[in-house]
């Protein structure tokens, strides 16, 4: 495995807090605020409980979407153009703005179009300024995670989708529809898709749009023509289902079954959170839920990841954002360890064995050269060899290649034996 020149290195989770404005119903309520924004841009202090909380960036309610995405997506999208997996996830209550952050009121306005839409902009504008050596190949897909169902958003059919892993490809939903995609456009037509099928079941089941974990999936393999070599790197888009707790939704009957699979869901990727952070801790409990296993790579894993935590200002709202605000922290705290996926395609294997063949041939060539030399010197040519040490008693001719794997070998025995009928030639010019 090539690394690109980079090596795999440990990196933390970039987490950063945004706030929204008062809604109405805040305003309503008394419109109080329930925090105090710091003047470094990364700290937000909760006067009621004394606590600070400091973040890579703190966003205030004013902080406009391109902000938002240049600081917190914008450099994981820029990775998975160099190969490197990548995740962006929001978290927050339900109505804190994880929808507004992920995909904005309108993924068509420049202005509102929030990080998804944006994502599509920036990975074909790196697309249309990359080496015209660099052969691209987009891939889309998105699926809903829904009462621990994962769901195929781009053919919903296929409503109960499972988890794999193996070793070339990492943890995978295995027979997720994949749209190969070769414009801006119709990536914005497939998320037009997925949301029309996240609505149709919305009417047949409950409104459950907030209800459950939407995740936007997108491949980009990279074959560079000259040397042959494929990177492929996989971007998360992640907009959670809302935080709160079960209590305050007042839920009952499915709603309230949906409410706690929704916490059991974010209560799980909270314990691979905790046990990422705690030192005592040995196992990582990804297997608990649909949402922790799909994110296993994002969250301690091969993957640079950003979590973007929403919340809301108001003092009606103060215990959720308290807990957001905690949920962030501790996040902060976990390392990942990323690496460029740098696979190995056949064209570039075939090309390595094409470039080796061709350096034995040569060896051979010299080696008859010199043994043609040797014998209008009348020095007898050794008849068989097999390591380096016996060539020095006994010289020999190679013995012929089995298979692939003993390539090498022979190709040592063949430079130990140019090595040897040049020092016999040395001894001859001596004499
Ligand atoms: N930063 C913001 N600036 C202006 N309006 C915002 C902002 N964040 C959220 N809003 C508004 O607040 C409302 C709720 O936001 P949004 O739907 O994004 O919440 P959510 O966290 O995704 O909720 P759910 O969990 O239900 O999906 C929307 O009307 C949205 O436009």
């Amino acid at each position: 495995m090539a690394f690109d020149g980079q090596d795999p290195h440990e990196e933390s989770i970039k987490v950063c807090c945004r706030f929204r404005p008062q809604n109405q119903l805040e305003k309503d309520q008394s419109g109080k605020i329930c925090i105090t924004l710091g003047d470094d841009i990364t700290s937000v202090y909760v006067p009621n409980i004394d606590s600070s909380f400091v973040f890579d960036r703190v966003f205030g309610s004013e902080a406009s979407q391109k902000e938002v995405y240049d600081y917190a997506a914008k450099p994981i999208i820029n990775g998975v153009l160099r190969g490197f997996n990548g995740t962006v996830f929001a978290y927050g209550q339900t109505a804190s703005g994880k929808t507004h952050t992920m995909e904005g009121p309108d993924i068509e306005d420049e202005v509102q179009m929030g990080v998804i839409p944006r994502m599509v902009w920036s990975i074909f504008d790196g697309i249309d300024h990359a080496a015209d050596y660099i052969e691209f190949v987009v891939k889309v897909a998105i699926v809903e995670i829904y009462n621990e169902r994962i769901r195929d958003l781009l053919d919903p059919k296929k409503d109960n989708l499972k988890i794999h892993e193996d070793k070339a490809r990492g943890v995978f939903i295995g027979g997720v529809t994949e749209t190969y995609v070769g414009s801006e456009q119709e990536i914005f037509d497939i998320m037009k898709t997925g949301k029309y099928n996240r609505a149709v079941a919305e009417t047949n089941l409950n409104e459950h749009s907030s209800r459950s974990h939407l995740i936007f999936m997108l491949t980009i393999e990279q074959k560079n023509l000259h040397d042959r070599s494929l990177k492929v790197g996989k971007l998360h888009l992640v907009d959670l289902a809302g935080s709160e707790k079960v209590g305050k939704t007042g839920a009952t009957g499915d709603r309230l079954d949906e409410a706690k699979n929704i916490n059991r869901s974010l209560s799980a990727l909270g314990n691979v959170i905790n046990a990422l952070t705690d030192r005592k801790s040995t196992h990582v409990p990804y297997r608990d839920s649909k949402l922790s296993r799909v994110l296993q790579e994002s969250l301690g894993g091969n993957a640079k990841t950003s979590l973007i935590i929403t919340c809301s200002p108001s003092y009606y709202n103060e215990q959720e954002t308290i807990s957001t605000l905690r949920f962030g922290q501790r996040a902060k705290m976990i390392k990942n360890v990323v690496k460029v996926n740098h696979e190995r395609s056949v064209e570039e294997l075939k090309m390595l064995l094409q470039r080796r063949d061709q350096a034995l041939g040569d060896l051979r060539g010299r080696v008859s050269l010199l043994e043609q030399l040797l014998r209008s010197n009348g020095i007898p040519v050794p008849e068989e060899h097999t390591t380096s040490s016996s060539l020095t008693r006994q010289a020999s001719a190679p013995p012929a290649p089995v298979d692939e794997a003993e390539k090498t070998e022979y190709e040592d025995q063949l430079q130990d034996f140019v090595a040897f009928v040049l020092a016999a030639l040395a001894d001859i010019l001596e004499t």
